[in-house]
């Protein structure tokens, strides 16, 4: 069992909050501050009554030290995004992220250290890849079994259950693959970041963009894990029929069907 105090909430659960304007000299952050709750205040209701970044007035309420992160992107008639600029006026920079336009990074004061001295342990990613049928699921959820029973939390993300949901639309051509693996390690890079051993089980066969998902995280934090079991071993367990069907020229996108028997790169 892990030694730990009792559970902590982020006291910014519950908070109502009341638009106003923000004074010129402020960043266009939510610009609050915080009072009792009001006359006869519902319980976890703050009001907010006076000018303060929310980010403090949250990291004031929990009694916490704001976590160091990027610093917030606020300039005096900053040149905007879109080309305009306001002398006088503080602005928020915008930046162009692929084709997401005018979009702006957010910071909390809760951050991955945070939740990893909550959680008491260190975010990361094990990326296991390997052939159909190599014993990628097996392995991750022998895995996280054994985590958890050790007092960690951990997260699998495995291939063939994202294709239920998050990437249903998603087939088997090498650039839906690609888009595939893309989303995998961003989500899998979120779930590091929330503190959790996140899990993923993917045949993910080109190293290219295994690289890319590695590169979204601190070295030390990317532990890709291949499971070198040989074609004719894969081929043998076949417990879904793929590698039948497939032989048979029945599976759809069987062009990739090389992929299944090539040595990973
Ligand atoms: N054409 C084709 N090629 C490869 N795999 C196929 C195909 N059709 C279905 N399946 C089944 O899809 C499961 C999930 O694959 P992944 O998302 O891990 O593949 S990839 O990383 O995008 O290459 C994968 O799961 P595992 O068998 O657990 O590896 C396969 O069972
Ligand atoms: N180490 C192993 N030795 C023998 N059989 C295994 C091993 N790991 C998994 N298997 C079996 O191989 C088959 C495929 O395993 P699975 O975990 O579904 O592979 P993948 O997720 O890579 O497709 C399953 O029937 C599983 O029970």
């Amino acid at each position: 069992m892990l030694a730990r105090g009792p559970p902590r909430r982020c006291s910014g659960a519950g908070v109502r909050w009341r638009r106003q304007e923000a004074p010129s000299a402020m960043p266009r952050v939510p610009a609050v501050g915080l009072g009792s709750g009001g006359q006869g205040g519902a319980t976890g209701v703050v009001k907010l009554v006076a000018a303060r970044p929310a980010a403090t007035v949250v990291a004031a309420a929990a009694g916490e030290r704001r976590a160091a992160g990027p610093p917030a992107a606020a300039v005096d008639g900053a040149q905007l995004a879109n080309g305009s600029a306001v002398a006088g006026i503080s602005k928020l920079v915008t930046s162009t992220v692929g084709k997401s336009t005018n979009i702006l990074w957010h910071d909390c004061p809760i951050g991955q250290n945070e939740r990893q001295n909550l959680l008491n342990q260190k975010g990361c990613v094990v990326w296991i890849t390997g052939l159909s049928g190599s014993g990628k699921s097996t392995l991750a959820c022998a895995l996280s079994h054994e985590l958890h029973s050790r007092g960690h939390l951990t997260y699998v993300l495995d291939g063939d259950n994202l294709r239920h949901g998050l990437n249903r639309d998603l087939s088997f051509k090498a650039e839906d693959r690609a888009e595939n693996i893309r989303r995998v390690g961003e989500v899998a890079k979120l779930f590091a970041d929330a503190g959790l051993i996140c899990i993923a089980s993917l045949i993910s066969p080109y190293r290219s963009e295994r690289s890319t998902c590695r590169s979204l995280l601190p070295n030390s934090s990317f532990i890709e894990v291949f499971l070198n079991a040989p074609l004719e071993v894969c081929e043998a367990r076949d417990p879904k029929g793929l590698y039948k069907l497939a032989r048979a020229g029945k599976i759809k996108d069987s062009d990739t069907m090389q992929n299944w028997g090539l040595p990973f790169t």
